[in-house]
């Protein structure tokens, strides 16, 4: 996985936006965002009906490298990848979805939080994994913990990052990159067309 074009494009871009679609409308602009601040990846969630019409929106141009976030099952996998993910990203370890990416050559993030996620993790053939929810599994100190014995692992820590503590996660080598839906969300792009999550990935692009 380590040499993974996915691999190497999260370790480059270091932050990785958690993106839940409501309105389709919205998402021609968060493209623009993301390109225009050399950002060109994001993690469509399945928490909502749009996660595959979001997926398939954002893949189409080509700009970004657009991921699966929130899949639960493999019916949602396949789907995601149908319609133009290159990555899928789930809360927990969930085995059919990542044989399905195993097989197809997709990266796949599970989530873990423990010593014993960690040793599925490893027995599945995994490298990578994400960490969810961070602050509350215990943050930069539990990462460093687990690294001890898990030393073939690296963390995409997820759940609770924000522009205050993000700097200290990414001080570590073993993480490689953090996400969160503090990068950029529906929510804010609705504000104002974008100016101000544009602002606030100017900050993020600058402590990252
Ligand atoms: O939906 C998923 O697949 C998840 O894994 C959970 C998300 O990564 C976190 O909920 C993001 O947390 P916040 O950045 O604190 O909003």
């Amino acid at each position: 996985m380590k040499q993974h074009p996915v691999y190497l494009k999260m370790k480059e871009a270091r932050l990785l936006p958690l993106y839940t679609a409501t309105d389709l409308t919205y998402l021609p602009i968060v493209e623009k965002i993301l390109v225009d601040h050399s950002l060109p990846l994001i993690e469509v969630t399945f928490r909502s009906d749009l996660a595959v019409a979001a997926i398939k929106q954002l893949s189409a141009s080509g700009d970004l490298m657009v991921g699966a976030g929130t899949v639960k099952t493999k019916e949602q996998a396949v789907a995601a990848i149908e319609n133009g993910a290159q990555f899928i990203v789930s809360p927990a370890i969930v085995p059919e979805v990542v044989l399905y990416c195993k097989e197809k050559n997709i990266p796949v993030f599970p989530g873990v939080a423990t010593p014993g996620d960690l040793q599925r993790a490893l027995e599945l053939g995994l490298d990578v994994v994400k960490f969810f929810p961070a602050d509350v599994y215990g943050g930069l100190k539990a990462i460093k913990a687990l690294s001890g014995p898990y030393f073939e692992m690296s963390f995409v820590p997820t759940g609770g990052i924000n522009k205050n503590n993000l700097a200290e996660y990414l001080s570590f080598d073993k993480i490689l990159a953090v996400g969160g839906s503090f990068i950029l969300s529906e929510d804010v792009v609705k504000e104002d067309n974008g100016e101000k999550a544009s602002l606030i990935l100017d900050e993020l692009m600058k402590i990252k």
